[in-house]
């Protein structure tokens, strides 16, 4: 095909840009693509030759760039604008009532609560700025983490442009579905590798590697599930902020619920315990939560802990989940 003039190319790969970014949204976020694989594919390469005849016109946003071409020497620090809390955790019907009736005396207004499922990955914070993925990081102490963009990059569900030229930071879980987990164990058997015990140590195996070709092989997922200074998003609730965030172009789980009471609260832990063989990831719990943001407020934060949420645990499935942890070490 004759070399097209450069602001055709420039033109072309804006709008291909544009319409891949919105085919993965539909894809990893709505779950309701308008195109085949094969489609998709096609545009993709497509992008690719035009960047390959004009290399200087590639940007960072573009969905060719999400593997880095450096294998990275290792990991810098992160320090968090504001920490990454973690969790009480509630073990039985007794606990979830001990909540309720703890957090009740601490606000004026009835309580809505808001029940999210704890999907067993890695915490993980991702920075936007002006809608454009710029840094991802592990939660490491809560305070202090570690630089993972170049492995975050290679997550397809992880878009690196926003809907919106929002600047925030979101964190989330970063995690391996079931059958990614069963496929890359069979893989490694075959090859006379190491399996991994489960699929959140398989997803920190692969967000530690420097090579993040490696990472990119993992078909790792992730759902996002809080914001920091979201005073831009308008928004009162945590349902309301997970909606949000789904309009911006950030994927977040569907099986969350709204109750008003906390027997409806432990009946859902029932309900989930029941499906959870059947979930395409695994959880290790719910996370309930205040739903509304003032009234979060009102109750307030211990040193490294929300009043107003806690974990539900489920009891450990199989043998295997008893298995350490492996620590995030480098
Ligand atoms: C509730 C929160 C702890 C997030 N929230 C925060 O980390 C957080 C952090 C600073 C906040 O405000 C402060 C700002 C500055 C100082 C102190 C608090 C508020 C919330 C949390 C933790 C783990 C979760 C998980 N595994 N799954 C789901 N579904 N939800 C989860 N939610």
């Amino acid at each position: 095909m004759a070399k097209e003039s450069l602001t055709e190319a420039q033109e072309r790969i804006e709008t291909l840009k544009t319409l891949l970014n919105r085919y993965s949204y539909e894809y990893y976020v709505l779950d309701k693509p308008s195109i085949s694989d094969k489609e998709y594919d096609q545009q993709y390469h497509e992008l690719e030759k035009l960047e390959k005849a004009h290399p200087e016109l590639i940007t960072n946003d573009s969905p060719t760039q999400r593997i880095g071409g450096t294998i990275l020497p290792g990991f810098t620090k992160v320090q968090h604008d504001s920490p990454m809390l973690s969790l009480g955790n509630a073990f039985n019907q007794e606990d979830l009532l001990q909540f309720h009736q703890r957090i009740s005396k601490l606000t004026g207004q009835p309580l809505q609560y808001i029940c999210e499922l704890k999907i067993d990955g890695l915490a993980v914070s991702l920075k936007y700025e002006n809608g454009l993925f710029t840094q991802g990081a592990t939660r490491g102490d809560g305070n202090t983490g570690e630089d993972i963009t170049q492995n975050l990059r290679t997550v397809k569900a992880i878009p690196l442009r926003l809907n919106e030229p929002l600047t925030f930071e979101v964190r989330g879980e970063c995690y391996m579905p079931k059958a990614s987990f069963v496929q890359l164990n069979a893989d490694r058997d075959e090859k006379g590798l190491e399996i991994f015990a489960n699929p959140r140590n398989a997803a920190a195996g692969s967000l530690r590697q420097l090579d993040s070709s490696i990472a990119a092989s993992r078909n790792l997922s992730i759902y996002l599930y809080s914001a920091t200074n979201f005073e831009q998003l308008a928004v009162e609730t945590q349902d309301a902020l997970l909606n949000r965030l789904a309009q911006v172009g950030l994927r977040t789980n569907p099986e969350r619920r709204l109750f008003d009471s906390i027997e409806e609260v432990w009946a859902f832990t029932e309900e989930i315990a029941a499906k959870r063989k059947d979930l395409p990831y695994e959880i290790d719990g719910i996370v309930i939560k205040v739903n509304a943001f003032a009234a979060q407020e009102e109750i307030g934060y211990t040193v490294k802990a929300p009043r107003w949420a806690i974990a539900y645990k489920f009891k450990a499935e199989e043998a295997e989940t008893i298995v350490r942890d492996i620590e995030w070490t480098v």
